[in-house]
């Protein structure tokens, strides 16, 4: 572990001054994706690295984790609460007010796309980039939302599988608060990571590490990743 934290400091490292950044800008969750990710940004860039929590109708645990990250590591801060902005929109869409118990994807996925517009805001402002947090089990089937989550300039984690970044985190000594709360993308009030998957990220992870799985674990990813594949490609071009 202590190979892999020094090697993805050095590539962030490496990343920024390639690509003429000073840093990095992180949205910090209070998971322990973000954790991680903003961890080794902070190692890359000492200086230059800036969390932004953005609660939108979200637990208010979560913004304390968040903070709980950003403080025992010495991670400048931003809050930006977007619950306005989203009710606003929900609003003007919908003609409806936002009802924060309903899984409609249309309307939930705004909230990660308007923390991406949040995100560029400060990338921008501060010649920084933004560093996302998906990992390579989420990649794998596609478990983010295209232009939300995925709107990033680069993945640190995107190689790892989430028991790897289980094992960093561990390394890096974020608080086990934050390693021990069960995944969730948090965009509605009980959503849980594995519930809507299907499967757990146990047999997520031994299938791409080892390709070992029953088959309604090869199955449920199968479905996943050919429903999900265009989040990874550019958008379509004419052949002419
Ligand atoms: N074949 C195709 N070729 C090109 N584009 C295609 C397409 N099929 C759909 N699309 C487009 O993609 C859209 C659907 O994709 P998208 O908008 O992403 O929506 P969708 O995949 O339905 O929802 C995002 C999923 O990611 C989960 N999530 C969200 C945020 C964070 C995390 C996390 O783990 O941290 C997870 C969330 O719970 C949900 O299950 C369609 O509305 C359409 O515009
Ligand atoms: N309230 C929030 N404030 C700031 N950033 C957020 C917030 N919610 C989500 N994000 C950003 O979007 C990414 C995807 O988040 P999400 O919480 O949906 O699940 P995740 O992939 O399990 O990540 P994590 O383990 O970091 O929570 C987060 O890692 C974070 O960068």
């Amino acid at each position: 572990m202590h190979l892999l934290a020094e090697r993805l400091t050095e590539w962030l490292r490496e990343q920024a001054a390639e690509r003429g950044a000073r840093g990095y800008v992180v949205g910090l969750s209070g998971g322990i994706d973000s954790a991680v990710t903003a961890v080794l940004c902070k190692r890359a860039c000492p200086d230059s690295v800036l969390g932004v929590i953005m609660p939108c109708y979200s637990n208010p645990q979560d913004a304390e984790d968040a903070r709980l990250v950003a403080r025992t590591f010495d991670i400048p801060f931003k809050e930006i609460v977007l619950d306005g902005p989203y009710a606003l929109l929900v609003r003007l869409l919908t003609g409806e007010d936002c009802n924060v118990e309903k899984k409609d994807l249309s309307i939930i996925n705004i909230k990660p796309r308007l923390r991406m517009i949040t995100l560029y805001f400060y990338a921008s402002r501060l010649q920084y980039l933004v560093a996302g947090t998906g990992n390579r089990s989420e990649l794998t089937v596609g478990y983010f939302t295209k232009y939300g989550d995925g709107g990033v300039d680069l993945l640190p984690i995107g190689n790892l599988v989430k028991r790897q970044v289980y094992e960093l985190a561990e390394y890096l000594g974020i608080p086990r608060r934050i390693i021990e709360k069960p995944p969730s993308a948090g965009l509605w009030v009980g959503q849980n990571d594995e519930a809507e998957m299907g499967i757990t990220y146990q047999e997520l992870d031994e299938f791409i590490l080892t390709g070992k799985a029953d088959d309604r674990v090869r199955e449920v990813v199968k479905c996943l990743a050919a429903k999900n594949a265009h989040k990874k490609q550019m958008p379509a071009l004419p052949p002419f």
